[in-house]
């Protein structure tokens, strides 16, 4: 008969285990209380939750469960679960914050590599919001670690495009988890409302307030890319984030229609006023590919050539290239999946709309993490 694993040995495989919303290992986090191994190679493991009815309890048992009976001697393995107190969720939030008491937006600090886009349009109704939860989804699908903040106050539609509509962050002392949702960590005002059919009526301030909220008290680790979806428009929130966030880039999303074209252009022209800079424009509902010939033979519903003349218009704007980052066609799987919760360029990767998405990703997160201004810490040489 084997013998039972050491304590070592169940703490070695407990580190293999991750909090799912604060992606650390449960050892980091002083999550595992206690460990007790019998004889007979019957192991215990105790685990503090951050809060009482934590919706990824199942997960963590699970996980837990996983890692240790696929030790060497185990017979069985039980987990019991306990609440941290306030003392040690304190602690674990100053943990988290890296002993930092002043809110600062981690993104705006002068090393932070993270790439921010925020998502705009000059209209509703475009597509933005399934665009910009389509590019998150496909991002993480990369292996891309990304964070989306849903700042869309009238339309917030990323909970339920991400399929995580009605869900509740867990807080942590004053810090907030955001939801992992298809590995995207996802928060939106959807998720501070009382309820689903309240509408939010934040004016200015309020608006200002929450999303400095997103960016200062939501535990979001090192990211890759935070996207930003903004309400449609020229509004306060786009203002605001340039105040929080001077470094974020506007990615602009029209519909071929000329008219839409030049409203479009208005909302990534605030970046001459906000001095930032603008990574591209999508085209989005750009042809349907026609249902007897193929894809090849594109019918142009809703014209063409916005999306090229809002880049252009752009360009000639702001005096630096501007480009057509690409086309995305219209696919009513595209609706149907964002109904349902499921990302279209998860559940159909190879329709044309899809590999549009999965491609404009790409650009998106492996443009350079403009190391320009940024300080690399480096010493001159004693010469
Ligand atoms: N390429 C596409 N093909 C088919 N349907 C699409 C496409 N893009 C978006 N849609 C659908 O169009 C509708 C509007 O999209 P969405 O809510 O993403 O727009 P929006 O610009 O974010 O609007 P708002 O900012 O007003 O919330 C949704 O029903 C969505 O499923």
């Amino acid at each position: 008969m084997t013998s039972p694993p050491t304590n070592e040995q169940v703490t070695e495989a407990l580190a293999g285990v991750q909090d799912p919303e604060i992606r650390r290992p449960i050892t980091e986090l002083g999550m595992v209380k206690s460990v007790d191994i019998d004889a007979d190679g019957r192991v215990r493991v105790e685990v503090y939750l951050t809060i009482a009815g934590c919706p990824l309890r199942e997960t963590i048992t699970r996980d837990v469960t996983n890692a240790v009976s696929a030790l060497e001697g185990v017979t069985a393995v039980d987990v019991e679960l306990d609440v941290m107190s306030d003392e040690q969720r304190k602690a674990l939030s100053e943990q988290l914050r890296g002993g930092q008491k002043q809110r600062e937006v981690p993104f705006a600090q002068p090393d932070s590599l993270t790439r921010v886009y925020a998502v705009a349009s000059g209209k509703g109704g475009v597509g933005k919001s399934s665009v910009t939860a389509n590019l998150a989804a496909a991002m993480a699908a990369d292996g891309v670690t990304v964070g989306l903040v849903d700042a869309d106050i009238y339309g917030h539609s990323a909970p339920r495009m991400l399929g995580a509509e009605g869900s509740r962050p867990t807080v942590v002392d004053d810090m907030i988890m955001p939801v992992p949702a298809h590995d995207v960590k996802l928060i939106s005002t959807e998720m501070f409302k009382p309820d689903r059919d309240t509408p939010v009526a934040w004016r200015g301030p309020m608006l200002h307030r929450a999303l400095q909220q997103f960016l200062t008290d939501v535990f979001w680790g090192d990211l890759d890319v935070l996207l930003l979806d903004l309400p449609p428009g020229t509004g306060d929130v786009a203002i605001s984030l340039a105040q929080l966030m001077p470094n974020a880039e506007i990615v602009v999303v029209s519909t071929p229609q000329l008219a839409a074209a030049e409203v479009a252009e208005r909302a990534g022209a605030i970046a001459i006023q906000t001095h930032q800079q603008v990574a591209g424009v999508i085209e989005n509902m750009s042809y349907m590919p026609c249902p007897h010939c193929g894809p090849e033979h594109r019918l142009d519903l809703f014209g063409s050539g916005g999306g090229r003349q809002v880049a252009q218009g752009l360009s000639r704007r702001l005096g630096a290239d501007v480009p057509l980052l690409g086309e995305i066609p219209l696919d009513i799987g595209l609706r149907e999946s964002g109904d349902l919760g499921t990302p279209f360029v998860l559940k159909d990767p190879e329709a044309p709309a899809s590999a549009a998405m999965h491609d404009i990703a790409r650009q998106l997160s492996h443009r350079g993490r403009g190391l320009e201004g940024v300080s690399l810490n480096i010493q001159p040489a004693a010469g």
